[in-house]
């Protein structure tokens, strides 16, 4: 079998043909572009103060402990009796959903739950491995590059010990079922554990069916063919080498016709978290090993193998082991698009109370920021404002198109022009052609992605010379609404919040239609 670190590696390069930034391996976005080159120099504190938004994670369940080998005396039994108990079980390691986590920041790279303990005589049962827990935003999209499927868990906090917490219960993956066979004919009776379980899982397959799990539509699990765009570059290689440095060096050749083939193993999106509180295992703990009082229970053994045969069934299992790459969809209803310094940021603090970063530079915002926008009948609107885009960010210019992902889902896009882009001497971008270079750049990111709802804001209608500027941006752009605004003193924001409420409710909402923009 390929090694983990090389097939991760050489799947996550060619999924990133373009985007080369330790700052995105290290799950920040990719910043490129002359402005912001230099990365050692200029660009290491807007990295620093950019958000996580891609994350690779490997995760590991802790192992089982091993069950105990013991033989009870007493006066009245010379002879003794076995009284091992069993291993606990390993901990998982779970990815859980939560509302109040902006980004991958908080995660470690390599995240191991606790081991079970091991059995101890007078046949007590070895305690539980503590799971890991790691918190992500709402949003997060799963990919596995290696390893098993995660499994959706009922929203469970801890599993407390279990005095019935021992192997051969009815929670056991199919991975551990060929030891569990064993088991089971050992201890057949201990069955009745499985309905005492407060930790209910289910596998879910490559499809994303899932079986007998309530509220099954609460959770999206899906394989689709969406790549991830992740950078080759890895800081964190040093860190890797160590973790792999036991594993044998194999024939490149050999490497290369097995990349390919299981480069098609990668599964992209197979688990989203979208509702705060949902909980996904992404690693489980191995089950513990028996103690010699299961092992003797009806278990016919050979005198020459059975010691070999204790050995093997007290030995803990081996917790599972994924290989993922975590990526952050925000999920707004409203997404700002315009160029930098277009007034996108004014406009989402002028709706709601969000306080984004404004200044009088371009790529003032590095990160996406998400408002609220409120309704006298208190219907919400949550409104995403992404980093500005350039013209050529599909060739990764400025900030290139790495926060796109963060409108991909948004129900309505709104299209920021800077009608003042060129009055009194600026050499701008004039305001139908700032849309056209933003249908453009949207429809390279994702084919499709302008055919949503839209509407346009002409915002900076205060400054001298903007009144014609509109009337000439009406006159070369028609079929979708514009809204002419000054964010900095909220002028037409009213009529605003009710443009696009009508747009959400719209059963035939207008589209920006690029061949019916007139630009010179
Ligand atoms: N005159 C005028 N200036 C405005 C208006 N709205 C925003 N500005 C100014 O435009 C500049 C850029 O505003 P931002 O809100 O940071 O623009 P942005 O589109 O978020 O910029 P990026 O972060 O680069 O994407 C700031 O100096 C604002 O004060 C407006 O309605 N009228």
């Amino acid at each position: 079998m390929l090694r983990w670190r090389q097939h991760a590696l050489l799947v996550l390069r060619r999924i990133s043909p373009a985007n080369v930034c330790p700052a995105a391996w290290a799950g920040g976005a990719s910043y490129h572009g002359s402005a912001l080159e230099d990365r050692k120099g200029k660009a290491a504190p807007l990295q620093a103060r950019g958000m996580v938004d891609r994350f690779r994670l490997r995760a590991r369940g802790g192992d089982g402990g091993n069950g105990c080998v013991s033989q009870r005396r007493s006066r009245s039994d010379r002879q003794g009796r076995p009284d091992g108990g069993n291993g606990g079980t390993g901990g998982d390691v779970i990815l859980e959903c939560s509302g109040s986590i902006w980004d991958f920041s908080s995660l470690q790279h390599h995240t191991k739950a606790g081991r079970g303990g091991h059995g101890l005589p007078k046949n007590q049962i070895g305690t539980r491995g503590s799971d890991k827990v790691a918190r992500v935003p709402v949003g997060t999209v799963i990919h596995l590059v290696c390893g098993e499927l995660p499994f959706f868990t009922v929203n469970t906090p801890t599993r407390s010990l279990d005095p019935w917490d021992i192997p051969d219960a009815a929670e056991h993956s199919a991975a551990s079922s060929d030891q569990m066979n064993s088991r089971e004919s050992i201890n057949g009776n201990e069955s009745k554990r499985g309905s005492n379980d407060q930790w209910e899982k289910q596998t879910c397959s490559g499809t994303g069916s899932k079986t007998g799990f309530p509220n099954t539509e609460d959770y999206n699990v899906s394989s689709t063919q969406h790549k991830v765009e992740i950078d080759e570059t890895d800081p964190f290689d040093s860190e890797y080498d160590e973790f792999w440095e036991d594993e044998d060096e194999d024939d490149s050749e050999e490497e290369d016709t097995e990349e390919e083939r299981e480069e098609d193993d990668v599964q992209y999106s197979v688990a989203e978290l979208t509702r705060p509180g949902q909980r996904l295992i992404v690693a489980q703990g191995g089950e513990g090993g028996l103690g010699n009082v299961s092992i003797g229970k009806g278990m016919r053994m050979s005198k020459e193998n059975r010691l070999q045969e204790i050995a093997r069934l007290s030995g803990g299992q081996q917790g599972t082991e994924s290989f993922l790459v975590l990526e952050l969809k925000s999920i707004a209803d409203v997404g700002l698009v315009g160029l930098p310094n277009a007034g996108k940021s004014t406009l989402l603090s002028a709706l709601s109370r969000a306080q984004p970063e404004i200044a009088d530079y371009a790529f003032t915002t590095l990160r996406p920021n998400i408002g609220s926008l409120t309704y006298e009948d208190y219907f919400s609107v949550k409104v995403a404002d992404i980093p500005g885009l350039i013209k050529g960010a599909h060739e990764n210019r400025g900030l290139g198109h790495a926060f796109l992902r963060h409108i991909e889902r948004t129900k309505v896009l709104t299209y920021v022009l800077d009608l003042a882009a060129t009055l009194n001497g600026r050499k701008g971008t004039p305001p139908w052609e700032q849309l056209h270079d933003l249908v453009v750049e949207l429809e390279h990111y994702q084919e499709g992605l302008t055919k949503r709802p839209s509407l346009i804001v002409a915002n900076k209608i205060d400054e001298e010379g903007a009144d014609a500027m509109y009337d000439e941006l009406k006159r070369r752009v028609q079929g979708v609404p514009i809204f002419p605004l000054c964010a900095i003193l909220q002028e037409g924001v009213p009529d605003l919040r009710v443009g696009l409420r009508d747009l959400m409710d719209a059963s035939e909402p207008q589209v920006v239609d690029l061949s019916k923009i007139i630009v010179d």
